[in-house]
């Protein structure tokens, strides 16, 4: 996260009082993430963490994914648990904002992932798709294709100060993957932010996934392909196949993906990668002025993109070309 938005100690107090979780103890910001602002709150009960949603999380998507973490709780996946008020909601208002209560999950991110956490997080990942299949709400991806534009008008007058020539590069990826995106490949719950900092781990056993403002509706092979990005590169930005061996056979142990999805992995890695780099060349491009935020580096996205655009097929990613059939 980030503090955007602070709150008084006697209005949290007295917030919490419509909760079942205790005397307020102790708070404090978290200065991780770059999205919502969040708190760990230490109560006479136990930890827990109070997020205020922030700009891009509307007070209408957050029975979507409070809804959605309860239910993947409910289905053993480890993810924390909203706290509902005493007249039953998962989320209120306070400080002007949408804010919530969930559980606090014991774990680290790994700040290093190895091979292990990348194959730990293909099979929870698989898992989660799989678990969310009866999950009855319906929430559209706004940072899909269709709102790629959108972003790419708030960022091209000045994307050329991040880095001579992005804005044509973007222009001219972005005609391509509004032409040539799949339609057709199966849909279902996705994650849509699973980077490492959403995956915490137990020494190199997974813990828990959290932050699911970004969840919705949409292919689940895109979700697989933003997870590839997020963790199958070096610092270097060098692309590491073992990586992704590891986190792709692992998905595919719980969740085999079918041919269309594998045809189509190189394009959906591209779009994968032109989301992230489209908000982060925003975030960057508008810090708001007195935040506690880190903006994240759009550049090393660019990177990740170009080499997608050099791949082929699944070989490139090192794993086999097609799966033969059970
Ligand atoms: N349920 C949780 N349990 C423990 N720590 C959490 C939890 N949720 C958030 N955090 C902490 O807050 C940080 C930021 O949370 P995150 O959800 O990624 O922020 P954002 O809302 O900006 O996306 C995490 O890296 C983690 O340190
Ligand atoms: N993962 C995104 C930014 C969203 O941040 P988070 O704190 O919500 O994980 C990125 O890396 O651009």
């Amino acid at each position: 996260m980030a503090v955007y938005t602070d709150v008084a100690a006697d209005d949290l107090a007295d917030f919490l009082k419509s909760y079942d979780v205790g005397e307020l103890l102790s708070y404090k910001g978290i200065a991780e993430g770059v999205e919502n602002s969040n708190f760990l709150l230490h109560t006479s009960k136990g930890a827990y963490i109070l997020t205020l949603y922030e700009k891009r999380v509307a007070a209408d998507d957050l029975p979507y994914f409070l809804g959605l973490m309860a239910h993947l709780c409910a289905r053993g996946v480890n993810c924390p648990q909203p706290q509902k008020n005493r007249d039953g909601e998962v989320y209120a208002s306070l400080a002007g904002r949408p804010a919530a209560i969930i559980n606090f999950l014991e774990g680290m991110w790994p700040r290093r992932p190895n091979v292990m956490h990348c194959a730990g997080v293909g099979e929870a990942l698989a898992r989660m798709h799989v678990a969310g299949r009866d999950f009855p709400l319906v929430r559209k991806n706004n940072l899909s294709v269709d709102g790629w534009r959108g972003l790419l008008a708030l960022a091209a007058p000045r994307a050329d100060t991040v880095q001579p020539g992005l804005r044509a590069f973007l222009q001219t990826e972005l005609d391509y993957l509004v032409a040539h995106w799949p339609t057709d490949l199966p849909e279902g719950v996705i994650h849509a932010d699973l980077f490492p900092d959403n995956v915490f781990f137990l020494g190199d056993k997974l813990s828990g996934l959290i932050d699911f403002p970004f969840a919705c509706n949409d292919m689940l092979a895109y979700d697989v392909a933003i997870c590839l990005n997020a963790w199958c590169f070096e610092p270097d930005l060098s692309f590491n196949a073992t990586k992704a061996r590891a986190f792709l056979n692992a998905y595919e142990a719980v969740r085999p993906l079918t041919a269309a999805e594998r045809a189509a992995f190189p394009l959906l890695a591209r779009g994968a990668s032109i989301r992230f780099l489209l908000t982060r060349l925003v975030d960057f491009l508008n810090v708001p002025e007195g935040a506690f935020v880190k903006p994240k580096d759009p550049v090393e996205y660019v990177r990740k993109l170009r080499f997608h655009q050099s791949v082929t097929s699944m070989a490139d990613y090192g794993v086999e070309v097609a799966r033969q059939p059970a």
